[in-house]
């Protein structure tokens, strides 16, 4: 069984080792149009603001791990065609050559490509995207540049804030531009995204929300980004307004959703039964709103591969679906949410009730201390919880993975309310965050 593998990033890396850890009878082919494998984005932000020494570590795999396993991994090789009904691809290496490859199962692990603002001035030197490993080393260099003052961020998700803090941290003027009123608004309710908005400006960024780009100004290289609101000076600006995934290879032949992206079932099988797509090119099945949806996350794209992988190799086996379990940490400040805010569950139809908390993290006699909120958000009808977000500057990640499960599991918050939490003066309250959010629900 040959088995081809489009994309040898994070999903198609996770596909690749799936079967080539648990079915040595697989012959396996990897091609990537990137020169580099397995770079972990979430690295870009922290090395260019330097709250790391090196990007050199950013991978943790290479071609050479791939060989020695046996697989035939093609990089700097882009897939132009596929022929769905011979099973054909059709491959253009760097240097120009063509060459076609069979496959009797397909995976397309194409990913994801970032979202270009169509206005005016876009082809002006100096505006960036931070999608690829190449475009950090080139946002990195510009920045490194004492003639760049002023930088401009486009979109306040969770890219724009990451690399706004880190430009800030190289001592740059940076203005951060969003049409929602807060920051990652898709992520967490107001009551949270303003306090990482007041974060955000007391640190020194200065945040333009309610505000679109209209144009890029500049003879050749960018000067200023002219929004509905003003005009402002930018010597760099980088675009982050999200994702779209790339599907330009299979959209004619195979069921896509309204955004483009391939549908799956719970195989990670398309519509054509011999083609499986993992990652940020594929739907995902949502626990949180019980339909297919779009969540585009390298934690998604690791385990979409290991379904494909195991699918492929001869084991049924069926995703659990997936909560969009996201965080995020600036300035020292923590932010990490699971499932659907209140505004993205009525923005999805979904009638909600929520539970709000907060108070220290631990007993008041403790020398560290910071303050903790949470916000648990259930279905009015039939109480199942379908979000959390929480927030500190203490490390309180690992608490929104019970949430993950709760979410998964269609657990009620009034299952919440007596749950059996520990507790320990260095870690908590006897009466915990958790425990007084649930009981607290109406
Ligand atoms: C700056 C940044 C920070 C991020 N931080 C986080 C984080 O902290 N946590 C998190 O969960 N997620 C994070 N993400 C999102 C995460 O990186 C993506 O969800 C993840 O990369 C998706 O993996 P993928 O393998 O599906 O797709 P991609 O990473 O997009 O990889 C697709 C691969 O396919 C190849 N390809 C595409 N078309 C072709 C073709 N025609 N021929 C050959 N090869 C092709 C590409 O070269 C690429 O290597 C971040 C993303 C960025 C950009
Ligand atoms: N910590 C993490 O888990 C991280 C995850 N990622 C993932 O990578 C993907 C891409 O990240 P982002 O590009 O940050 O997307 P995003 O979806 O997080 O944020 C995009 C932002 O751009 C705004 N926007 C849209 N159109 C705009 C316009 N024309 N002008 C101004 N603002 C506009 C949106 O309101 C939104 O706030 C996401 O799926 C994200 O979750 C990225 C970085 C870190």
């Amino acid at each position: 069984m040959k088995t081809v593998i489009i994309g040898a990033n994070h999903a198609g890396i996770a596909a690749a080792n799936t079967l080539l850890d648990n079915y040595p009878e697989q012959k396996v082919v990897m091609i990537d149009r990137n020169s580099n494998l397995s770079y972990l984005g979430c690295g870009t932000a922290l090395w260019v603001g330097r709250q790391i020494d090196s990007y050199e570590n950013l991978f943790y795999t290479n071609r050479e791990a791939f060989e020695a396993k046996g697989a035939d991994i093609r990089m700097e090789t882009t897939v132009k065609k596929i022929d769905f009904e011979g099973k054909k691809i059709f491959c253009e290496s760097l240097d120009g050559a063509t060459f076609e490859e069979s496959y009797d199962k397909l995976i397309l692990a194409t990913g994801s490509l970032p979202i270009a603002p169509q206005i005016p001035g876009s082809d002006l030197e100096g505006i960036s995207f931070l999608k690829l490993f190449q475009d950090g080393q080139e946002v990195d260099r510009q920045i490194s540049d004492p003639a760049v003052k002023n930088v401009a961020v486009i979109g306040a998700g969770y890219i724009g804030v990451e690399i706004a803090e880190a430009a800030k941290r190289r001592g740059k003027e940076v203005r951060l531009f969003d049409v929602a009123s807060t920051s990652l608004a898709s992520y967490y309710d107001p009551w949270f995204s303003k306090d990482m908005d007041e974060n955000l400006k007391k640190n020194g960024v200065e945040t333009h929300y309610g505000e679109r780009a209209t144009a890029y100004k500049g003879s050749k290289h960018v000067e200023a980004v002219v929004t509905d609101k003003g005009e402002y000076p930018a010597d760099l600006v980088i675009n982050a307004i999200g994702f779209i995934p790339n599907t330009g290879l299979g959209k004619e032949h195979l069921e896509c959703f309204g955004n483009g992206a391939y549908r799956v079932d719970s195989h990670q099988k398309t519509s054509d039964p011999d083609v499986y797509a993992v990652g940020d090119c594929a739907t995902i099945y949502s626990n949180a709103l019980r339909a297919e949806t779009y969540i585009a996350l390298a934690t998604n794209a690791v385990r979409s591969g290991i379904v494909a992988g195991h699918n492929v190799g001869g084991t049924e086996l069926e995703s659990i679906g997936v909560q969009g379990s996201n965080g995020i940490s600036i300035f020292g400040y923590n932010m990490v949410s699971t499932g659907l805010s209140v505004n993205m569950a009525e923005k999805n139809g979904l009638k909600v009730e929520y539970t709000d908390f907060e108070d220290l993290q631990r007993p008041g006699f403790m020398k560290h201390n910071a303050k903790v909120k949470i916000r648990i958000v259930y279905e009015k009808e039939s109480r199942r919880v379908v979000g959390a977000q929480m927030a500190s500057e203490e490390d309180i990640s690992m608490g929104i993975h019970m949430f993950s499960l709760a979410i998964e599991e269609g657990v009620t918050i009034d299952k919440l309310k007596l749950l059996d939490i520990f507790f320990l003066p260095h870690f908590n309250q006897p009466y915990n965050y958790i425990t007084m959010a649930a009981l607290g629900a109406k």
